[in-house]
């Protein structure tokens, strides 16, 4: 699963990115000069299964604007990132959410993140503004601090299970496709096998009606 980080600099993409990664945190502060890579394997309880995850840190200086919106494109998954401490992160955020939206696919699952949330105390963003932020774009919200592995992995668990069940709605298209053509190749693209999904999608289908009996 593709996973783009964006944000304005120093807000912590670099940081949150190597927290997941590896488990790591660095008080010192690298600009990253365009775009870094990492690839991290997890499993992930909603997909019942190990994604892995291509993670994209992008540098959130203008300079880099034109150079890193090249490695938007394919992306799955998007984390929108602010500071507690810096009011102009959370004032871009709407201008990173409209530049992801040019250059993605509309579908692709998205999650804001106020991070270093263990400054709350130093504040310049009050948690109603940041919540009404997350709630006039739509987007799933998370305090992080990345400094002390708050809601790091959570994140990454709620964009690998939204995309899940995006998928889950495709099976059909995909198995009437199937049907009419026994010898064309599903036109496709998934992390998860879709003897996977269709498993996943029978186990929900008989919980559902459970519930639905009980
Ligand atoms: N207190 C606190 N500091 C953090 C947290 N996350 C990151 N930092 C610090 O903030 C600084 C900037 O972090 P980076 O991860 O390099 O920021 P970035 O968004 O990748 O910055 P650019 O490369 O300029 O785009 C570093 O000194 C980090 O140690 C956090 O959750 N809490």
């Amino acid at each position: 699963m593709k996973v783009i980080v964006v944000g304005n600099g120093r807000v912590g993409k670099t940081s949150l990115v190597r927290r997941f990664a590896t488990g790591k945190y660095d008080e010192g502060y690298k600009q990253t000069i365009g775009v870094a890579f990492t690839e991290k394997e997890k499993y992930i309880e909603e997909c019942k299964q190990a994604v892995t995850f291509h993670l994209w840190d992008t540098a959130g200086q203008e300079e880099f604007a034109e150079m890193t919106k090249q490695y938007y494109r394919g992306a799955k998954g998007c984390v929108l990132a602010f500071s507690t401490t810096d009011r102009d992160s959370f004032e871009a955020i709407p201008t990173w959410n409209e530049k992801v939206k040019r250059e993605c696919d509309e579908n692709m699952c998205k999650i804001l993140i106020q991070n270093k949330y263990d400054l709350r105390d130093k504040s310049v963003v009050t948690d109603e503004e940041a919540d009404k932020l997350a709630a006039d774009l739509g987007l799933k919200f998370y305090r992080s601090s990345v400094k002390n592995g708050d809601m790091v992995e959570d994140i990454f668990d709620y964009l690998a299970g939204q995309y899940y069940k995006q998928q889950e709605t495709v099976i059909e298209s995909v198995k009437a496709r199937k049907a009419e053509n026994k010898n064309e190749e599903p036109d496709f693209e998934s992390p998860f096998s879709l003897a996977e999904l269709e498993k996943r999608q029978e186990e929900n289908r008989k919980k559902r009606k459970k519930e639905c009996c009980t």
